[in-house]
C-alpha cells in the first residue's frame, strides 16, 4: 500500500490548547505523523511518496472561497498586529446573534466567525501545512485514479472537523471530504465514507448531509457527553437529497471492540447496500484504550480486525489520517488497520 507523506506537517505545532481552563501544548503534535510514518517503514507496507501539487481547486470544490482566504492571509494580518503566539478565538456568533449577517471586518471577528472552537490554533506555518495535508490526501486519490485500489493518506492535521467555512477540533481542511468530492469530479457515482475517529466527524456530516451521492457514516463517542457535542446524534439521518444516507452510531463512554464493531457490521451493510464507487475512511484511533483525550477501549489488535472487516466490503480503499494522540501507541494502531486491510497482520 502506498503511503504519501509531507514533512510540512511539522510547520503546525500549536503551543496553546484551552483544557479545562489552563492552556497547555497541543494533543495534536507533529510526533503524530513521525510516530506513524517510523511504523509504516519499520513494517514495509509500501513505497512512501511526497505529495504532488493539485493547487487550490479541489479544496476549493469543498471549502468557502472566503474561508480559504481568511486561512491563508491570517497569521500575516495577526503578526502585522503585533503578535507571535498562537492565533485563538473568543468570540463565536452564538444562537441569535447575527450568524448570516455582515461578517466583521476586525481580525477577531472574522476568526470566531470561521471557528467552532477554540481548538484550531493558527501558527506561523498551518497554511503551509494544511495546504500540505490537502495535498497529501489528493496524491492518494491521484494514485488510486490511476487504476491503485487503495492507498494511505497520512495527513496532518486532521479535517473531519471542518465544515465549508469553519475550522474546530484541530481541523482546518477536511481532506476526506476533499478526495470525496476529487472522486466524484473524475466520474464515480457514489462514495462512501466511514469515519472510524473516536469524534464524530461533523464536518464532514455537514458537507454531504443533503447529496445522496456521498454515504457518510461514523462511530463515535455520544455527543451527549462527548466532543464535538451538538451533531453527531442516531436520528440524523440526512435532508432533503440526502435523506437517508447519513448514518451516525454514537456510544457510551468505556464502548471495548465487542460494541464498536456492532456498530461497524451495521454500517458496513449500509456501505455495501450503497454499493458505492469508492470508500474514503476517516481513520483516527483515538479510539484506543489508552488515548489521553478519549474513553473507548479498543485495544491494538483491534486495529486489524478493524481492518480485515473494512477489506472485506471489497471496495476500492482510501486510508485518511484523522486523530489519534496516544503517540507512543498510534503508529502501530494506525498500521494495524493497514495491515489488517491487506491481510498482512
Ligand atoms: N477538546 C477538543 C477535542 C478535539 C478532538 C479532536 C479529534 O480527535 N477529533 O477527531
Ligand atoms: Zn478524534
Amino acid at each position: 500500500m502506498l503511503t504519501v507523506y509531507s514533512d510540512d506537517h511539522r510547520l503546525h505545532f500549536g503551543q496553546s490548547e484551552l483544557v479545562d481552563g489552563k492552556l497547555q501544548p497541543c494533543f495534536e503534535m507533529p510526533s503524530r505523523a513521525d510516530t506513524v510514518l517510523a511504523r509504516v517503514r519499520h513494517q514495509e507496507i509500501g513505497e512512501v511518496i511526497e505529495p504532488k501539487d493539485f493547487g487550490l481547486e479541489p479544496i476549493l470544490r469543498v471549502h468557502d472561497a472566503a474561508y480559504v482566504a481568511f486561512l491563508k492571509g491570517a497569521w500575516a494580518r495577526w503578526a502585522a498586529e503585533g503578535h507571535s503566539c498562537d492565533m485563538l478565538p473568543s468570540t463565536f456568533p452564538a444562537r441569535r446573534l447575527r450568524r448570516d449577517g455582515p461578517i466583521p471586518t476586525a481580525l477577531h471577528g472574522q476568526l470566531g466567525h470561521y471557528c467552532f472552537d477554540t481548538e484550531a490554533p493558527i501558527t506561523a506555518g498551518t497554511w503551509q501545512a494544511v495546504y500540505s495535508s490537502a495535498q497529501v490526501a489528493l496524491t492518494a486519490q491521484d494514485h488510486m485514479r490511476q487504476g491503485a485500489n487503495t492507498a494511505f493518506a497520512l495527513c496532518r492535521p486532521p479535517g473531519h472537523h471542518a465544515g465549508s467555512d469553519f475550522m474546530g477540533g484541530y481541523c482546518f481542511f477536511n481532506n476526506a471530504a476533499i478526495v470525496t468530492q476529487a472522486f466524484l469530479d473524475q466520474g464515480a457515482k457514489r462514495v462512501a465514507i466511514l469515519d472510524v475517529d473516536y469524534h464524530h466527524g461533523n464536518g464532514t456530516q455537514e458537507l454531504f448531509y443533503e447529496r445522496s451521492d456521498v454515504l457518510f457514516a461514523s462511530i463515535h463517542g455520544d455527543p451527549l457527553v462527548e466532543y464535538p457535542y451538538y451533531l453527531g446524534h442516531a436520528d440524523e439521518r440526512g435532508e432533503g437529497e440526502g435523506a437517508g444516507f447519513n448514518h451516525n452510531y454514537p456510544l457510551p463512554h468505556g464502548t471495548g471492540w465487542d460494541g464498536w464493531s456492532a456498530a461497524l457490521d451495521d454500517a458496513c451493510r449500509k456501505i455495501a447496500a450503497y454499493a458505492p464507487d469508492a470508500l474514503v475512511i476517516s481513520l483516527g484511533v483515538d479510539t484506543y484504550k489508552d488515548d489521553p483525550i478519549s474513553k473507548f477501549k479498543l485495544d491494538s489488535p483491534d486495529y486489524i480486525r478493524m481492518g480485515q472487516r473494512i477489506a472485506a466490503l471489497g471496495l476500492p480503499t482510501l486510508f485518511i489520517m484523522e486523530g489519534g494522540y496516544a503517540v507512543e501507541a498510534i503508529g502501530v494502531n494506525a498500521v494495524n488497520v493497514l495491515q489488517g486491510y491487506e491481510g498482512a497482520a
